[in-house]
This record gives C-alpha cells, sequence and structure tokens, in this order.
C-alpha cells in the first residue's frame, strides 16, 4: 500500500435529515485516527475539513427534482473532487472522512480520471442507487453510486466536469439488506455484482471477500473502498443515521479490512455516516478507526 496517505475530512449533512453526520470527521479524528496510522508508519497529512455552505434557512427543494440541498451538495463535491485529484497528482493516497454518503460523488470524480478501469467497494445496508425520481427520501446520499454511473441529475453526474465515473461491471457492493424497487432494478439491469447478507451468511466473509477481490484484481487498475458505517450492524455501530437490523459485524469487517490490506489492491479509502450525537460513546468512531487500522496493515506489522 502506498504509504503517503492525505486525509480529508467533508463535514456533510446536507444529503440526508438527521444532524450530527457532520461531526463524523471530527469524531474520527477525536477517535485516534491519525496516530492509529503513523503508528504503522504512514506519512500522513492532515488537510483539514472542507468548508459546507450551509443554507441559511431550510430551503425548498421542492422544485421538482426530490434533491434536497441540491446546490450545496454540488458545491462540496466540487471541492472535493478537486483536492482529491491534487493528492492523486502527488502519488498521495486520498482517505476521506465523512460526513454523509453524498461525498462519494466527490471522491469518486476526483479519483476516477486517473484510471481506465476504476473498481469501487461499496461496503453498505444499501445500494444508494437511487435517482431523484426513485427516491423515497429525496436525500442525495441514497444515490451517490448511481451518479457515479451516470445516472441522475445532470449537474450531479457532471461534477468535476464530465459523466460517468464508474463502470457498472467494475463495482460490487458488499452488505447490502436495505434496496429500494428502483435500486434493485438498476442492480439488475445494469448486472451489478452484489454480495447480500444472504450471501455472507451462507459462505462466510471469507469466501465473499475473496470472490469480490479476485473479481476486481482481473478488472480494474485502481479500487477505492468505499465504507458506509452502517453496512455493520446496528448493535456494534449505532452511532448511524439511517440504521439497518442484521449488517455484518466487527469481526467479520475486520476481517474483511485484513483481506483488502492483504491483497494490496487498494488506491484510496472513504469511512462515512458517522454520527456521533446518534452515537454511544464514540463506538462508531472508534469502530471506524479500528476498521482502518486493519485496512491499512496492522496484521501485517
Ligand atoms: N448512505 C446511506 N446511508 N443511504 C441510505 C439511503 C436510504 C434510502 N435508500 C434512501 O434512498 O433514502
Ligand atoms: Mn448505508
Ligand atoms: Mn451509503
Amino acid at each position: 500500500m502506498n504509504k503517503k496517505i492525505s486525509m480529508i475530512g467533508v463535514p456533510m449533512d446536507l444529503g440526508q435529515n438527521r444532524r450530527g453526520v457532520d461531526m463524523g470527521p471530527s469524531a474520527i479524528r477525536y477517535a485516534g485516527a491519525i496516530e492509529r496510522l503513523q503508528e504503522l508508519n504512514y506519512d500522513i497529512h492532515d488537510l483539514g475539513d472542507i468548508s459546507i455552505n450551509r443554507p441559511d434557512q431550510k430551503i425548498n427543494y421542492n422544485d421538482g427534482t426530490n434533491l434536497k440541498n441540491l446546490q450545496q451538495v454540488i458545491e462540496a463535491n466540487e471541492e472535493l473532487a478537486k483536492m482529491v485529484d491534487e493528492e492523486i497528482n502527488k502519488s498521495r493516497f486520498p482517505l476521506i472522512l465523512g460526513g454523509d454518503h453524498s461525498i462519494a460523488i466527490g471522491s469518486l470524480a476526483g479519483i476516477s480520471k486517473h484510471y481506465e478501469n476504476l473498481g469501487v467497494i461499496w461496503y453498505d445496508a444499501h445500494g444508494d442507487l437511487n435517482t431523484g425520481e426513485t427516491s423515497p427520501s429525496g436525500n442525495i446520499h441514497g444515490m451517490p453510486l448511481a451518479v457515479s454511473l451516470g445516472i441522475g441529475h445532470e449537474k450531479l453526474t457532471n461534477t468535476f466536469g464530465y459523466g460517468q465515473k464508474v463502470k457498472p461491471e467494475n463495482i460490487v457492493i458488499i452488505g447490502a439488506r436495505s434496496l429500494d424497487p428502483g435500486e434493485r432494478e438498476l442492480i439488475r439491469e445494469k448486472g451489478i455484482k452484489v454480495f447480500t447478507m444472504h450471501e455472507i451468511d451462507r459462505n462466510g466473509m471469507s469466501y465473499v471477500m475473496e470472490q469480490a477481490i479476485n473479481y476486481l484484481q482481473n478488472r480494474t487498475d485502481g479500487v477505492h473502498l468505499s465504507l458506509d458505517l452502517d453496512g455493520l450492524d446496528p448493535t456494534e455501530a449505532p452511532g448511524v443515521g439511517t440504521p439497518v437490523l442484521g449488517g455484518m459485524t466487527y469481526r467479520e469487517s475486520h476481517l474483511a479490512m485484513e483481506m483488502l490490506a492483504d491483497s494490496d489492491i487498494l488506491t484510496s479509502a472513504e469511512f462515512v455516516e458517522v454520527n456521533p450525537i446518534l452515537d454511544e460513546k464514540n463506538k462508531t468512531a472508534n469502530m471506524a478507526v479500528g476498521l482502518m487500522g486493519s485496512l491499512f496493515g496492522e496484521k501485517l506489522k
């Protein structure tokens, strides 16, 4: 793994309804992310947090798009994409801290430019494959994977001045257990590879990760991990805005991270949806940092 990491915080909460997820980056730093990685001999540049332009009033998104806070979400993602792009130009590994999952739009926009075939591991209870048309909530954090496929509102899909960021066959979703009807349709139509909780329960995380890694290794020239903390079970990671029962355990997730570390396929990563207000004594941020430790090679040390 690239030994030079650039950490970027994105205190974004406008992609969903619950306040508090904007404090995710500071909770994750407080849980010791930087020290944990320095311990593993990484050279960390903490670039601090991107500034989020908060709407001064509850803005009316009822403009026919069903996309809440569209303008603010776009602005922040453009900024993020630019920063991520610059760090990759310096041959550094972008490690992005959320913030709600809408920030994956900017991460992938900044990253994908650098690869012919960027792979994406979407570790999440959700598919985040909605559009304004299929979304039951209007929350943009339920849409970033669709947007990155080039599907959705043009202002979102054109982030950083170009369209489709990822090809459907280069995506692997892991841990899905809450998919809306439109998302299921899109998965079927595009043939996206999904390992649901059913596959994890039946075959075990070890088998699932082996499959996922082999699959991506053969077809991609870089892999981004987008890890939504709600992929884990809410009993272990309660500090998330959209918890779904029956998730992956801490142990399973550690194994997944360790197998990714062994494979050495990752070129960027993000940890999103940590909401300290909904958390119990920063448990979820601690979890995120524990997973980072495994992802960046604690076992191999
Ligand atoms: N990144 C997330 N936590 N996404 C949750 C999305 C929930 C639901 N599918 C929606 O579109 O609103
Ligand atoms: Mn989720
Ligand atoms: Mn998500």
